[in-house]
């Protein structure tokens, strides 16, 4: 685990003369890899007017009237552009890449985007940060900022055809690299991981430990969720680095953490007949129906008690098993004896 420690940027004072950000010294670990990447973003940004960092940042809300950050929007804006660098590395974003953004706010992590040679498309929530990203932006064609919610925008049609326009070749799958509202962070992880025939690759910054415990694929903890299962069937999930609160402008109560999904293609997905039959079985009504409670009693609902004991049995696993004992595979297999007959 990385720590973005050493970035902590002054503390944030909205007022039109800030003090100046404490620099901290260079970062380390993997957080920064690519070097390539980050080394040129950094060069850029020192040539760019108005690099993003703790000034422009503060200097983007006051230019629309003083914008108080909205609460209920989870605006909490980054204040350091080393984070919005590596999280582009984290993604391997380069020259040609669709990717698309998830709440813009100010631009800090699009700027680092469109440096990259990325073409962005941007979902704002809030209609006075999509007219201030749109206004920063103007001169790019390389990007379109649509205001809206993402947990009801329509990928499939309104996010595809832009990006079979943009790319010729037609295998080539976008990417998703976002600074998250942390109050949306499950239902757009629900929403993005079953799209791997659009995307290869969603890097989010989420609540620390949302991202350690979705990361996670261990077994026989507390933390152990069907979200666990959904994320292992969809992705292979990779907590990246830790993002200190004090990066963030209002300061959250909590950490922050970058965690990439690598998203599988269907053809990758694990073999069941119907997806939706197995999240049915690996749900909190079904499988998960009390943690405590052995799989023979909570899955009663599909088959008797003996049916229950003789598929675990078969899978290799004790007639006494709970649903944090099984790990996907044996979710699979289990389906498969109970439900697949
Ligand atoms: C954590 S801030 C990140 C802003 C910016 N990317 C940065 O790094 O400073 C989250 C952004 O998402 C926007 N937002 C909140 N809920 C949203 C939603 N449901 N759909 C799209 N955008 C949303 C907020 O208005 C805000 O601009």
């Amino acid at each position: 685990m990385v720590a973005l420690t050493s970035l902590s940027p002054a503390p944030p004072r909205p007022s039109p003369t800030p003090a100046p950000p404490r620099r901290g010294p260079p970062p380390r670990g993997r957080a920064y890899s690519p070097r390539g990447v980050i080394l040129r973003a950094a060069a850029v940004a020192d040539a760019m007017p108005g690099a993003d960092d703790y000034h422009s940042t503060i200097r983007s809300l006051n230019s629309r009237g003083r914008h108080v950050p909205r609460k209920s929007l989870g605006q909490n804006y980054m204040l350091n552009s080393k984070v919005n660098e590596a999280l582009a590395a984290a993604a391997g974003v380069e020259e040609g890449d669709v990717v698309l953004e998830i709440g813009p706010g100010t631009g800090s992590l699009t700027a680092v985007l469109l440096e990259a040679g990325a073409t962005v498309f941007a979902v704002e929530k809030d209609k006075h940060m999509a007219t201030l990203v749109k206004d920063r932006f103007e001169s790019t064609e390389r990007l379109k900022v649509i205001e809206e919610d993402i947990t009801k925008f329509h990928i499939r049609s309104h996010f595809l055809p832009f990006m079979k326009e943009k790319y010729h070749d037609t295998k080539k799958r976008a990417k998703v690299v976002s600074n998250l509202p942390f109050n949306v962070s499950t239902e757009v992880v629900k929403l993005l991981l079953p799209m791997g025939d659009i995307f290869s690759v969603v890097v989010l910054m989420l609540q620390d430990e949302t991202a350690a415990r979705l990361a996670d694929s261990s077994i026989q903890t507390p933390e152990y969720r069907p979200i666990n299962v959904f994320v292992n069937f969809y992705s292979e999930p990779e907590y990246k680095f830790r993002v200190d609160r004090e990066n963030f402008f209002p300061r959250p109560k909590v950490h922050g953490a970058v965690i990439s999904f690598k998203l599988k293609n269907v053809e990758e997905y694990p073999p069941v007949g119907s997806p939706k039959s197995f999240f049915s079985m690996v749900s909190v009504n079904s499988a998960f129906n009390g943690k405590r409670k052995m799989l023979r009693k909570s899955l009663q609902h599909l088959c008797s008690s003996p049916e229950i004991e003789a598929a675990l049995h078969k899978i290799g696993l004790p007639v006494t098993a709970r649903p944090s004992d099984l790990k996907l595979d044996d979710f699979v297999r289990l389906h498969s004896h109970l439900v697949e007959v």
